[in-house]
């Protein structure tokens, strides 16, 4: 993506150049990163004095016990816990969680939205999220929300995290710059941010308006799938993953963080940028990755595989096999193979699909699901081709053929996905959808032959 300057009076370690901010790659590595030399103890987390009048304070993403378990540690002018008045509830009445079953919204059904329109009205990261679908329990840490955001304006000395979740952001429109407590992250379409639980930030807008997807994810953190019989490469390789390197501003000026806390709203007040980490060394980290290093793997004789060769991260729910959330990819790639249906088959799910168009065409509907759209086909509701991707795949010539110019994904979970008040009557549904398989004709006769 473009390269943009960083915030004013942010001061970044090297690793990047001076002006942009700068990354290390690797999924899941132990990460050091110092803004100022000899500010990271080295051999120890806890000297009795940290360099330079720090303070060093742990950010624990698992429980101590886990295994293995992810913490950061960080080395920074200020502990968090230095907040000038207790947290106050604030409503963010458009961001829901679970459970959130709205009474006269019915969630059983096909759904199809066009594109949730930008707004004229001044919109940051936490006012912006529209909250599509909930599923499983935030209280419990099972589950997760599919939200849509717009965001158009940036958050100034303002700044928030979610204790109830990690939040996995696909922008579909606009670049935005996530300023962590752990360094800068920049993100455009074809690319996707993680961010951690507990993690302290604030979205500025590069270039707006941005509308995108978020994830929320209240379970076990996302992973990279195992990867079984297609062996150490291809899929989403490790070294892609790139977390920020360590950048910090001292800015005093009143300010607020705004935090998530079991699918409640609070904010305190504090009197500096919390964005004042000098030195941080662990390997629970924010990441951005770049969707067109994803290498799909697939079918290249004949049929079409489970979606879930797609899986670029998987969110596990305690049950193997069984994520709680699948992060699914459907990106450009060759169709080769023969005498096969080549779209996605007639089928019903016990996990329940929340699909996003971030551009191009999706193969299984031509028409209808736009970039910027939103599918939804819940739990054990049958769904497949409309119409013309049938008679289409069934008909062409089977020769290779690109699918171009395409990127979709799906929001895949073990929980049935409840519609918001929002995603009911708001947001522009289309009331047409289950007409795109209306016209499937029948073309059995009861004689032997394909039809
Ligand atoms: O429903 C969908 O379009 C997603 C999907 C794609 C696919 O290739 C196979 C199954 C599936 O659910
Ligand atoms: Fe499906």
């Amino acid at each position: 993506m473009q390269r943009y300057d960083l915030p004013e009076g942010m001061i970044q370690a090297s690793g990047g150049s001076d002006a942009h901010p700068g990354y290390m790659p690797g999924w899941g590595n132990d990460f050091e990163s110092e803004v100022l030399p000899g500010a990271l103890p080295q051999g120890m987390n806890s000297p009795q004095k940290c360099e330079y009048g720090l303070y060093g304070e742990q950010l624990s993403g698992t429980a101590f016990t886990a295994d293995p378990p992810e913490r950061t540690w960080t080395y920074r002018i200020r502990p968090s816990v230095k907040h000038s008045s207790r947290y106050e509830r604030i409503d963010l009445p458009y961001w829901c969680s679970a459970p959130h079953v709205v009474e006269d919204v019915t969630s059983l059904g096909q759904y199809r939205w066009d594109p949730v329109p930008h707004s004229d009205a001044p919109l940051t990261w936490l006012t912006g999220m529209r909250t599509m679908t909930t599923a499983g329990d935030v209280n419990t840490q099972v589950g997760m929300a599919a939200h849509v955001y717009l965001v158009n304006t940036s958050m100034q000395d303002e700044y928030f995290f979610s204790a109830d979740s990690e939040l996995l952001v696909v922008p579909q429109e606009g670049h935005l710059r996530f300023a962590t407590e752990l360094g800068i992250i920049d993100v455009a379409p074809k690319e996707i941010a993680i961010l951690p639980r507990g993690l302290v930030y604030r979205v500025e807008v590069l270039e707006g308006p941005c509308r995108g997807f978020v994830c929320e994810n209240y379970g076990q953190k996302f992973d990279l799938p195992g990867r079984g019989p297609i062996g150490a490469n291809c899929m989403a390789n490790p070294r892609d993953f790139k977390a920020p390197v360590a950048a910090y501003e001292d800015r005093e000026v009143p300010s607020t963080v705004t935090v998530k806390w079991c699918g409640q709203f609070h904010r305190t007040n504090i009197d500096q940028s919390p964005l004042d980490v000098v030195a941080w060394h662990g390997n629970y980290a924010p990441y951005k990755y770049d969707l067109t290093t994803y290498c799909p793997v697939g079918a290249i004789l004949f049929d079409h595989p489970d979606p879930s060769i797609f899986t670029l991260l998987t969110a596990p729910s305690g049950v193997p096999g069984t994520a709680n959330i699948d992060f699914v990819l459907f990106r450009e790639r060759w169709m080769v193979a023969e005498n096969t249906f080549r779209p996605p088959w007639y089928h019903k799910n016990i996990m329940s699909e929340l699909m996003g168009n971030i551009y191009g065409q999706y193969d299984a509907k031509p028409q209808g699901f736009v970039p910027g759209g939103v599918s939804l086909h819940n739990m054990m509701l049958p769904h497949g081709p409309d119409r013309d991707a049938f008679e289409g795949a069934s008909n062409s010539n089977l020769g290779p053929e690109k699918l171009d110019n395409t990127m979709s994904f799906m929001f895949e979970t073990r929980f049935p996905q409840h519609l918001t008040r929002f995603a009911g009557n708001e947001a522009p549904l289309q009331d047409d959808y289950i007409s795109c398989w209306d016209t499937l004709e029948k073309k059995f006769d009861g004689k032997p032959g394909v039809k």
